[in-house]
């Protein structure tokens, strides 16, 4: 669908040329001030982070469910972490998991400008899925859980078939992002294995009859919840 037509079909779009910028510098309210340096960073590094209104989506997301333990799969730059942390109204236990431990260390070269002990982080440095399985097999207790999703959209389909089998008596709310994929999987001529990965996400959880929220912000939030 072209933004011609889109704009037909529902009137003023908000993803005009320039505007999603202006939202980051003129409206988003930055938990800390000096994101905005790492936010700087990561443009300058060309790596890929969680928008500023994504991130708070992504808080809004946390304070609102409370979990007492956190999952994050993709640390990258600490960007999600650090808006997740902002989030937290009582003592939380954190994992952040990425691969790299480049990525690692420089989130963890930002942690002290935080200030807070009102959480308990564990950095991993691993698999995704592995660490996702230990999740998984852990005792199912009456905590309020929180996973947010941020890692290769490859292993996005496998992250998402362990949590529909195998998360589902738990008290858990789940975040991914980047479910729109910077648009392409609105275009089926674009077939490249990432593109494939997103889309079967969206079969996966329309088959799943759960019900869930899109947060059309950044790249896109899916978020949906299982509460015994
Ligand atoms: C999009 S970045 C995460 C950005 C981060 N959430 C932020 O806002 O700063 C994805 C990260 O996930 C890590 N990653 C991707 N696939 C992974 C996997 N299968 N296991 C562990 N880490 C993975 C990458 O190394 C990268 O740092």
């Amino acid at each position: 669908m072209t933004s011609k037509d889109s704009n037909r079909k529902y009137g003023n779009s908000i993803y005009k040329e320039g505007l999603e910028d202006w939202i980051h510098s003129e409206l988003v309210q930055r938990p800390f001030p000096w994101l905005k340096e790492l936010e700087e960073k990561a443009l300058q590094d060309r790596f890929p982070v969680l928008s500023p209104a994504s991130g708070s989506v992504l808080a809004f997301l946390v304070s609102s469910w409370k979990p007492e333990y956190i999952l994050e799969l993709g640390t990258g730059y600490g960007i999600s972490l650090f808006w997740t942390i902002s989030a937290l109204s009582s003592f939380a236990k954190i994992t952040t998991v990425d691969r790299e431990p480049q990525f690692i260390e420089i989130t963890k070269s930002f942690l002290p400008k935080i200030g807070s002990n009102s959480f308990d982080l564990e950095f991993r440095e691993g698999e995704c899925l592995d660490i996702l399985q230990e999740f998984l097999n852990s005792p199912v207790t009456q905590s309020r859980e929180f996973l947010f999703v941020d890692c290769d959209k490859i292993r996005y389909p496998e992250v998402l078939e362990k949590i529909l089998s195998q998360g589902r008596d738990r008290k858990l709310r789940v975040a991914f992002d980047n479910v729109l994929w910077h648009g392409r999987i609105a275009d089926p001529s674009n077939q490249a294995p990432s593109d494939q990965a997103v889309r079967k996400v969206w079969s996966m959880i329309q088959d799943s009859k759960l019900s869930y929220t899109l947060f059309p912000v950044g790249d896109g939030i899916l978020c949906f919840d299982f509460s015994q």
